[in-house]
């Protein structure tokens, strides 16, 4: 299935047409979601001592004391933390009339070892940032080292952009309802989660009909079906072919790892392409992937012309002068044949002075183009983006597709893939080890290759981001570039366990 993620904004309007719709009402939803959390604490706490329970003002505290309650029914010890009374008349204030422990307040917590916070403070109605005495307690509890259970989103941290506003819990678990939201995904706001649960609290799949989904977490269920078969009666071109443009003499090991990348990812065919003080020392890495000099932009042309390359890999360690500026055009210029280029690292940093003359060549041009920049990288095309720091990366990644024409693949621990059509992915299946010099070239080789075999653009970005880390993982600790290319059949067969011989 699809992994569709709300932002909180969209979370309440799924709330509002749930509750329209039926069964439950609001109180219906809290309870639901308050039993969902206590379940899971009952399951995986039940040697803690007992359960502080923080509330807040807001339906987030109405959870909490819903909590309070049903872990009280079940001879938990609990004590409950709460300042300001719930808005009467709301649902949290029912909650708060129905359960039966009395507040202490916030001011009085103090932090007991062998106890559980849950912490109900706030979660999708996060307005500013959290001050005073709660922000006292959040360091308290930091320092406490206690485990801590959040409702809906550690208090503090934004459901939209995962980035705290102040002080916010650190939790262990945190216990969301009825999907994801970006906050829960991007970085730092995935590690402030801890371990995340998505409760289901009653709301029917078919809340989500009649919405514009746009964003989802990256896997396997949002481009498999994308990924070509391999016919029986294959050729080696129809697999597609993919040129990777190779730095100078002393810069070469960058792009045969693209190529490298590419050939395991499936591409029938890859030529590396290189200028002459380096075509010796290609050759004498190179085996199954081709070999061929384009010093300047005629050979490259004359090279397009001749052999029809069906996607191309132009940045890594090719320089950031006129050789690259003029191929990156010569590229984009391309009518037939060329479906998919991807421009990294030094394609990118090439513009750096002049980003208007490569959106409008690749808003002009037919060939599908992905951008492959890190946060470095990205400051260099889109500084404005870059410094905006009320944006979250989903927001930073769709402005700048919008305003380039490409898709863009904006690398980190959370990467974030984005389409000019707004369409996104976040994905989460990274792993630390993927952090090493060249990683970033293979992944460009891995998107290239889907390109060339003809997959959709965001489609293409998106399985090439999730085989890259899926590679890095599960090769684990020790793993170098050269890895990742080698990793791609174990991965493979993981992900089609029928397509063997
Ligand atoms: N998603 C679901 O299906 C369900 C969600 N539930 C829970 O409801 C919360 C969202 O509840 P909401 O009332 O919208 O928001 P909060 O409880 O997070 O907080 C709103 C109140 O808190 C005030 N606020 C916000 N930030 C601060 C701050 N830093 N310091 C002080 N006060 C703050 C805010 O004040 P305003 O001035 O902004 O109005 C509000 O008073 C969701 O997270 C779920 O836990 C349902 O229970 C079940 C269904
Ligand atoms: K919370």
């Amino acid at each position: 299935m699809r992994m569709v993620v709300l932002t909180p904004e969209e979370m309440g309007n799924v709330d509002r047409a749930a509750i329209t719709a039926g069964p439950h009402d609001g109180y219906g939803l809290m309870r639901n979601a308050g039993a969902a959390v206590a379940d899971l604490i009952l399951e995986r706490f039940s040697g803690a001592a007992g359960v502080a329970v923080l509330c807040g003002p807001g339906n987030n505290g109405g959870d909490g004391y819903v909590i309070a309650r049903l872990l009280a029914e079940r001879g938990v010890n609990v004590r409950l933390f709460a300042d300001a009374a719930p808005q009467e008349d709301s649902d949290a204030a029912r909650a708060r009339e129905d359960c039966f422990v009395t507040p202490e307040a916030l001011a009085d917590f103090r932090p007991e070892t062998g106890w559980l916070v849950l912490d109900a403070l706030y979660g999708a109605g996060l307005s500013k940032p959290i001050a005073g005495i709660e922000a006292e307690l959040i360091e308290r509890v930091a320092a406490a080292g206690v485990p801590v259970v959040a409702v809906d989103l550690p208090s503090g941290l934004s459901g939209l952009t995962g980035k705290p506003l102040g002080s916010c819990f650190d939790a262990d678990l945190t216990v969301t309802f009825f999907r994801k939201k970006p906050g829960h995904l991007l970085m730092p706001g995935r590690r402030l989660c801890g371990e995340l649960v998505v409760a289901d609290i009653g709301i029917a799949e078919t809340a989500l009909a009649s919405m514009d989904i746009a964003l989802w977490e990256n896997g396997p269920a949002l481009w498999r079906d994308g990924v070509p078969a391999v016919e029986i009666d294959a050729h080696k071109y129809v697999r597609g072919h993919v040129a990777v443009v190779s730095g100078g003499g002393a810069s070469t090991g960058a792009a045969r790892l693209a190529a490298r990348g590419a050939a395991r990812a499936g591409a029938g065919a890859v030529t590396v392409l290189s200028p002459a003080n380096a075509l010796s020392v290609n050759a004498m890495h190179l085996t199954s992937i081709m070999l061929r000099k384009a010093e300047a932009v005629d050979e490259l042309i004359a090279f397009l012309d001749e052999r029809k390359p069906t996607a191309a890999v132009l940045g890594p360690a090719a320089g950031t002068g006129e050789r690259t500026r003029s191929f990156a055009l010569g590229f984009l210029e391309r009518n037939e044949g060329l479906k998919g280029l991807v421009l990294d690292a030094d394609a990118i940093t090439a513009f750096a002075d002049a980003p208007d003359t490569l959106f409008e060549a690749v808003r002009s041009s037919v060939i599908a183009t992905v951008l492959t920049p890190h946060d470095g990288e990205f400051a260099r095309l889109f500084g404005d983006l870059a410094a905006d720091a009320s944006m979250s990366k989903v927001e930073r990644a769709r402005a700048a597709a919008e305003r380039s024409g490409a898709v863009i693949i904006l690398k980190g621990a959370d990467t974030v893939v984005a389409c000019p059509d707004g369409r996104a992915a976040i994905n989460t299946n990274g792993s630390r080890f993927l952090a090493t010099a060249g990683s970033g070239d293979v992944l460009c080789g891995i998107v290239a290759s889907h390109l060339a075999q003809g997959m959709p653009v965001f489609e293409a970005a998106s399985a090439g981001v999730w085989l890259h880390a899926e590679a890095g993982g599960m090769f684990g600790r020790g793993l170098i570039a050269e890895d990742l290319p080698e990793m791609l059949p174990h991965v493979f067969q993981a992900l089609f366990p029928d397509d063997m011989g």
